[in-house]
């Protein structure tokens, strides 16, 4: 687990292009913020050119899109493979929605994606395997979630994070899980947008190395979440939403170091 990562995010401040959707646009743009890390969203194509330039990682929400936004978002991931920017994907709700999987298929054969992050109903329709998704919320399944999405990962060449009450993350043979968390991110609609757009950041500060950056960022988000839940007096989702994004600010690589739990 490479924590140093924490406090290179917060020294080089990049700047992370996200095409987000219309729901959860301010909690990634809040997340990534407060983390330390330069948020930029972009609705228009003309310039996507040089935001892609600009950036120190794309991350592509496929949450809620228009034919036209799907034309934004392809160039876009094109963009990030051209300039060889770090390029994340969240294929929201593609185990529920038929549309959108072979969207989502489709565009993975235009560009080359570093990494996907998505929930088991997400991962589990990425690899071909049974599961029983309920909209953007994993669902249900009895497959082996460690083999779902190893075998994401594979078909896809690239990083795949299952997150959950424990986040997997893989790169198709190497395995790490991050068991940290609370079930009060399941209880705000955006926790996985934000994760994901986090996993961005992380790999824009990783020098290459995506398989670190996706276990870090999965690591230092589920602590954040846990440390705030750990402090709440009852079971309150909107609060932890709010205090979420001021743990993402003070949240210190020795209080992550302090509560880890993975293997
Ligand atoms: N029951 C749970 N217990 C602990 N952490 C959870 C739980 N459910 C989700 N999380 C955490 O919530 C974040 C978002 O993941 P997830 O809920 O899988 O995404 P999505 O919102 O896309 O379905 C991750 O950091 C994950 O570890
Ligand atoms: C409710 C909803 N509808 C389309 S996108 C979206 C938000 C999904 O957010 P998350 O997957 O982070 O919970
Ligand atoms: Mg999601």
């Amino acid at each position: 687990m490479q924590l140093s990562l924490l406090n290179q995010l917060r020294d080089q401040n990049p700047v992370i292009l996200n095409i987000s959707n219309f729901v959860t646009v301010q909690d990634v743009a809040n997340g990534l913020n407060s983390l330390g890390a330069s948020p930029i969203m972009s609705e228009e194509i003309a310039e996507a050119d040089a935001l892609v330039q600009m950036s120190g990682a794309v991350a592509l929400n496929l949450g809620a899109f228009t034919k036209q936004q799907l034309a934004h978002i392809q160039k876009t991931g094109e963009l990030a493979n051209k300039y060889h920017k770090p390029l994340i994907v969240d294929p929201v709700a593609i185990g529920a929605v038929a549309y959108r999987r072979e969207v989502a298929e489709q565009l993975f054969q235009q560009f080359q994606v570093d990494i996907i992050r998505g929930n088991a109903g997400e991962i589990a329709a990425l690899a071909g395997m049974d599961w029983q998704a309920k909209g953007i919320d994993a669902g249900e399944g009895d497959g082996d979630k460690v083999t779902i999405a190893q075998a994401a990962a594979n078909q896809h060449h690239c990083v795949v994070i299952l997150s959950g009450p424990t986040d997997i993350i893989t790169d198709g043979t190497r395995v790490v899980q991050v068991k940290n968390g609370t079930p009060l991110f399941q209880l705000h609609v955006g926790s996985g947008d934000m994760l994901s757009s986090i996993v961005a950041a992380f790999a824009a500060v990783s020098g290459g190395d995506y398989f670190a950056a996706a276990q870090t960022a999965c690591l230092v988000f589920a602590s954040a979440g846990e440390l705030v839940a750990s402090e709440l007096p009852a079971e309150l989702p909107g609060t932890f939403a709010m205090k979420l994004i001021d743990e993402l600010h003070l949240v210190t690589v020795a209080e992550v170091e302090r509560v880890a739990r993975f293997a």
